[in-house]
């Protein structure tokens, strides 16, 4: 699927990768901002480098984390775009799904499982005993 993508030695631009290359939803801008409630302060998570993350429950009851992103310039968005496209091809169980994606004016917005605190510990924890045998096999 990528391949179509990456696979050229001719330069590729965005607007080359097919809609069908990014395995994630593209979500309706109205359907984030009904999940979180109108992006309200008592449904926000945290915020990291590049925005705020606000907890949203889709119609389905599906609890998702919507990162939200303002990207000023095309380059930008166009370096998101790249990431959605990557990291919407990776699985793993230790990596947190991305669920899609939403374009809207200048933001940007990421749509990842949630992720509770308990649950984050534990996925951190198998990480770490992960690694440690990692190490321990390989000393
Ligand atoms: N999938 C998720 N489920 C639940 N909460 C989340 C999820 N992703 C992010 N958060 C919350 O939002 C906060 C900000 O997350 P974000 O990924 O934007 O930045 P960060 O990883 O903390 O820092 P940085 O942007 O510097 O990498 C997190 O600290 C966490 O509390």
């Amino acid at each position: 699927m990528l391949e179509h993508a990456i696979d050229s030695d001719q330069p590729w631009s965005l607007a080359e990768i097919r809609k069908a290359d990014i395995n994630a939803k593209s979500f309706e801008y109205n359907e984030l901002r009904v999940a979180t409630k109108n992006f309200a302060p008592e449904m926000k998570l945290g915020a990291g480098a590049y925005g705020a993350v606000y907890k949203g429950i889709l119609p389905n009851d599906v609890v998702v984390a919507v990162k939200q992103l303002f990207l000023e310039t095309n380059e930008g968005r166009d370096d998101f775009l790249n990431e959605i496209l990557l990291i919407s091809n990776l699985q793993h169980r230790n990596l947190v799904n991305l669920k899609g994606y939403c374009l809207h004016g200048k933001q940007t917005l990421l749509v990842y499982e949630y992720v509770d605190n308990c649950d984050l510990d534990k996925l951190l924890l198998s990480k770490t005993a992960a690694l440690a045998s990692f190490h321990v096999l390989h000393i």
